[in-house]
């Protein structure tokens, strides 16, 4: 099971959290109204950790995107607004970073509007719908997940906290495209700031259940 940890850009968090934590991604994001959003200044000192990055976008431009991708080495675009099939094709003739199109998931998925993005993305990430896009801590009702009709994988996001791990397992029983899990802000001091016992805690949870394969 893969791991993701978002939301971080503080170097001394971040070398505590590949030495305790390892995890599989490492999302930085880079959109100004978030809290934990990554500012110009930071830079230089992120590209060379030793972890694969996912950079966050929400709605931003192809240009900006693709500066970022360069600047900090981003080895995949995690698209969280309302990109298009066109924006993302269009985006995936021009790197050769994994793309992520983020769902935001409503009462509601009309499964047929994803179909699109499928040749272009290397996974799905379902988040919980919300007005600031992404980090709400709040989650969704996972059951609709039960009715996923794609063979491609996705992560599942979205309020995921210590105690979900054996639920998560649960779930990846049932629906095998579950390929992994992104932890936010159930697991923070302070925006951008983890508290990497609980994310120790986690995936220890997550191993000890079952397996992180
Ligand atoms: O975390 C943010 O502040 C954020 C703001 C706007 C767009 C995306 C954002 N986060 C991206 C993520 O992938 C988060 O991990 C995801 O939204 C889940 O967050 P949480 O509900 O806090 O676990």
């Amino acid at each position: 099971m893969e791991l993701k940890v978002c939301g971080m850009r503080d170097p001394e968090n971040i070398r505590s959290l590949i030495s305790e934590v390892g995890p599989d991604w490492m999302g930085l994001i880079f959109y100004p109204k978030s809290p934990r959003n990554v500012p110009d200044e930071k830079a230089a000192h992120l590209k060379e950790f030793p972890v694969k990055k996912v950079g966050v976008f929400v709605n931003e431009t192809e240009q900006e995107i693709l500066k970022k991708v360069d600047q900090f080495g981003l080895a995949a675009i995690q698209l969280h607004g309302m990109e298009t099939v066109d924006f993302v094709k269009e985006l995936s003739e021009k790197t050769d970073s994994e793309l992520w199109k983020v769902i935001s998931v409503g009462p509601e998925i009309d499964w047929k509007s994803l179909e699109g993005y499928l040749p272009f993305v290397s996974k799905f990430l379902f988040d919980t719908a919300t007005a600031a896009h992404g980090g709400s801590g709040k989650r969704f009702d996972w059951e609709i997940l039960k009715t996923y009709p794609f063979d491609k994988g996705f992560l599942l996001s979205g309020g995921l906290d210590e105690e979900c791990a054996e639920e998560v397992l649960d779930l990846r029983e049932q629906i095998p495209q579950l390929q992994g899990v992104d932890l936010n802000s159930k697991f923070e001091e302070a925006p951008g700031l983890k508290n990497i016992e609980k994310l120790i805690n986690f995936k220890s949870r997550l191993i000890h259940s079952g397996t992180n394969n």
